[in-house]
């Protein structure tokens, strides 16, 4: 049994009936309440049959890949609020393959104006010259109206082709869309290019990059987990958003695939254990508490060890069994880093609640004393030497 066949199961305080936000079939964005508008927005565009709708449900609604095969076409604009993380809380539009940007009630200035990225989807199994054509097109529409829009490109479906034709693909498509950007006089928008598939975890991994450009604590996250990884002995360490598996950050050692996907498994395999043995009975409420830890040792005398930091979030550390003998210190050492977490967390949502009661009441609240450098000080305060 998986988590994505019993959506009854759930882990620890992971809400039982967990569902992302309400679809909105219009593409009216006038509708939305002040309190979703300054939420980030990611908007998934591409021709038709790319492969977006395929994305959203596979990375956010827990669809298997092979489901995606009976997905109807888009016709109209669909926002799904993504609640799912306790620090990144924002919309995701997909939008039809047939969008004309030209069309009168394409309100161009509501759609890009509240946009933080924009995911364009390349189906790289398909020929993809009037794929760049819209993709250019999109950018110089969106880039005239936000200009701090993120802009990355998904090569898409590349489970269909060999090693050599995607690294071939990758490097045709970055330098027709860059020259095809420069002829439009926009040399100086910068594109991020990922090679994805729904059938591997490529798809998770670029989704990670770009929800974490969507998150402005990014840097005090890293440094907490770098604080925490050369205090603790940890070789590598994420982040965890867990219903999605997307890593919201990571210390500043390199990224390399296979740890992701180690990490990746070890949620799925805690999530599942949870869901049989964690409840006591029926009316348990939580199969997972703060107290609750997993650890998988590997054969090649490696260790992961999961630990959760709230609701939404779980720490997945890898490193050798040897430095593992002093889990005292490692565990002492979580607690001051969920702690801090905590504080950021605290913050942020001070910082929002102001904003959002400067929009409703139209005097300016002020922001909590100190509340600029706690994240400084929550970081320091998480400093913790190995005794
Ligand atoms: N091989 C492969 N097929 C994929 C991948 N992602 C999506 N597909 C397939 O591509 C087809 C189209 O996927 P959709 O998600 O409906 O594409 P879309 O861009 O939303 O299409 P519209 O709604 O028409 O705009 C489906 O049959 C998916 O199963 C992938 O990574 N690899």
């Amino acid at each position: 049994m998986s988590y994505q066949d019993d959506p009854s199961c759930y882990v620890g305080s992971f809400p039982k009936d967990f569902s992302y936000g309400p679809f909105e079939q219009n593409g009216d964005g006038d509708n939305t309440s002040l309190q979703e508008d300054h939420k980030p927005r990611i908007l998934l565009m591409g021709l038709r049959r790319s492969g977006k709708s395929s994305i959203q449900k596979v990375v956010f609604h827990k669809m298997s890949p092979n489901e995606t095969l009976f997905l109807e076409s888009t016709n109209k604009i669909v926002k799904d609020d993504i609640n799912n993380s306790s620090f990144v809380q924002f919309q995701i539009w997909d939008f039809p393959g047939q969008i004309d940007f030209f069309d009168a009630t394409f309100d161009s200035d509501t759609i890009f104006g509240g946009c933080g990225a924009l995911v364009f989807v390349i189906d790289a199994q398909d020929d993809y010259q009037d794929a760049l054509d819209k993709l250019q097109l999109t950018v110089t529409k969106a880039y005239r109206v936000n200009s701090n829009i993120k802009f990355e490109v998904f090569i898409h479906k590349v489970d269909g082709l060999n090693d050599d034709y995607k690294m071939e693909s990758q490097r045709d498509i970055h330098h027709r869309a860059t020259e095809d950007l420069a002829e439009a006089g926009l040399e100086h928008v910068h594109l991020s290019f990922h090679l994805t598939s729904i059938y591997d975890h490529s798809i998770f991994e670029a989704f990670s990059k770009v929800v974490q450009k969507l998150i402005p604590q990014l840097p005090t996250l890293e440094n907490l987990l770098n604080i925490l990884i050369s205090n603790s002995g940890i070789e590598k360490a994420f982040l965890f958003d867990v219903v999605s598996k997307i890593y919201i950050a990571t210390d500043s050692s390199p990224v390399d695939m296979q740890s992701y996907e180690l990490c990746c498994d070890m949620i799925d395999v805690v999530i599942d254990i949870s869901c049989i043995y964690g409840m006591v009975d029926e009316t348990e409420v939580n199969t997972f508490n703060s107290q609750s830890s997993s650890l998988i040792k590997l054969n090649n005398g490696t260790v992961l060890y999961l630990r959760e930091v709230n609701k939404f979030l779980a720490l997945v550390c890898i490193l050798r069994e040897e430095n593992f003998q002093k889990q005292g210190v490692i565990d002492y050492n979580f607690l001051c880093f969920r702690d801090a977490i905590t504080q950021v967390f605290e913050l942020r949502n001070k910082c929002q609640n102001a904003i959002t009661s400067r929009g409703t009441s139209g005097t300016p609240e002020p922001i909590p004393n100190g509340a600029a450098d706690s994240t400084e000080s929550a970081s320091d305060r998480s400093q913790t030497h190995l005794p």
